[in-house]
């Protein structure tokens, strides 16, 4: 909108109140805190027509992973154009043993489109929304669409780097929220009332570093580059929703020694945390005991003690004593 483009902005059908309400006059969305610009049109689910679709040069999916077949339906009934489709969506689709990132399962799922592109990168919505200095990374398997597209998105405030590397970008999208509960149990888990924000800095900087290595080798195994784990899309991403994120309020609770139920039942209730669900799809990849103590590839301290805590429903605990640094 910003690069006066004519932008549509659609609602699901859970969002009718929202697009209602940003409709009136002087209508703003809920969480930006900020009117939209004016070539920015808000329209109602029931009102999306094919050709909405077809005169798009991209289309943008924003859903949250939960919503992500329900997209994939939408987009199957109503594109005949071929058209790219870029997603900010993070999360990871598990079936039996194996887990893909989303660049992997929904290109052959999307006969229509004719580009997936994949973005990441540190983006909470509402900074951006009120032009704040943020960079995010676009992925595409043609370098010459990712560029493209950069071109039309990129605003002074908005920079963008961009790379082939859709695999390893999908991943650590997904990787970095699950990480987040990790890093940010170990910012709340040991309190310094010294500090304004209650927080001793020692325990989360090394925390954040075993989270770096353990999403580095995450990433390598589900088909992506290791090193995009240390760019925007992981280190970049993973330092902002720390920061600030709905993962990271999960993260705090477990790290006052809170259960995972407790906490999404009360504080987090109603809220999307995907983190969550890459626990679940994550399940199978990370072993319950690492085997190798200090080994790469097989050893995800950081990884177990959130699984432990998410999945199989114990109290957050990462046994500093045992942990190899490297
Ligand atoms: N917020 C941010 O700053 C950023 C978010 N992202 C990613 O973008 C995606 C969306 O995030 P965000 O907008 O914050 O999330 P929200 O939960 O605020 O919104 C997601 C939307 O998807 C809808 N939805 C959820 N499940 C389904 C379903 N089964 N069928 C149809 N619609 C569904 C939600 O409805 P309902 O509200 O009723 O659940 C809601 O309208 C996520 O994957 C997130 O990781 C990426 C970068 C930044
Ligand atoms: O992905 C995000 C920022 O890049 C938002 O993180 P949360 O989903 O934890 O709020």
């Amino acid at each position: 909108a910003e690069n006066n483009h004519a932008v549509l902005l659609v609602g699901t059908p859970l969002d009718g109140d929202i697009v209602t309400a940003m409709r009136l006059p002087g209508g703003v969305h809920p969480k930006l805190d900020d009117a939209l610009s004016d070539n920015v049109e808000t329209i109602p689910f029931d009102a999306l027509r094919s050709d909405h679709l077809g005169d798009a040069d991209y289309i943008i999916v924003g859903v949250s992973s939960p919503g992500i077949v329900w997209v994939t339906d939408v987009l199957n009934r109503l594109m005949t154009v071929a058209r790219p489709v870029a997603f900010v969506t993070k999360g990871l689709v598990s079936a039996g043993s194996t887990v893909s990132t989303y660049a992997q399962t929904l290109p052959s799922r999307i006969p229509m489109m004719s580009a997936f592109i994949g973005i990441g990168g540190p983006c909470i919505a509402r900074e951006l929304a009120n032009r704040l200095p943020t960079a995010s990374i676009y992925a595409c398997e043609d370098i010459s669409i990712a560029e493209q597209f950069a071109a039309t998105m990129a605003t002074d405030y908005y920079r963008l780097s961009i790379t082939t590397d859709v695999t390893g970008v999908e991943a650590c999208a997904a990787l970095k929220n699950f990480f987040a509960i990790g890093v940010s149990a170990m910012q709340t888990g040991y309190p310094d009332q010294k500090r304004a924000d209650g927080q001793s800095k020692n325990p989360t900087a090394a925390a954040f570093t075993q989270a770096s290595l353990e999403m580095a080798r995450l990433c390598e195994r589900l088909g992506g580059d290791s090193a995009t784990a240390f760019g925007l899309a992981g280190l970049g991403d993973l330092h902002v929703t720390v920061g600030g994120g709905r993962n990271s309020r999960l993260g705090h609770g477990l790290g006052t020694g809170r259960s995972v139920l407790d906490v999404l039942s009360s504080d987090l209730f109603g809220e999307t945390v995907e983190g969550v669900d890459t626990a679940r799809a994550l399940e199978t990849m990370v072993p319950e005991k690492s085997s190798s103590e200090g080994e790469a590839p097989h050893y995800f301290p950081l990884a177990s003690a959130i699984l432990d805590a998410v999945i199989r429903q114990k109290l957050f605990s990462l046994d500093f004593s045992r942990l190899v640094v490297r």
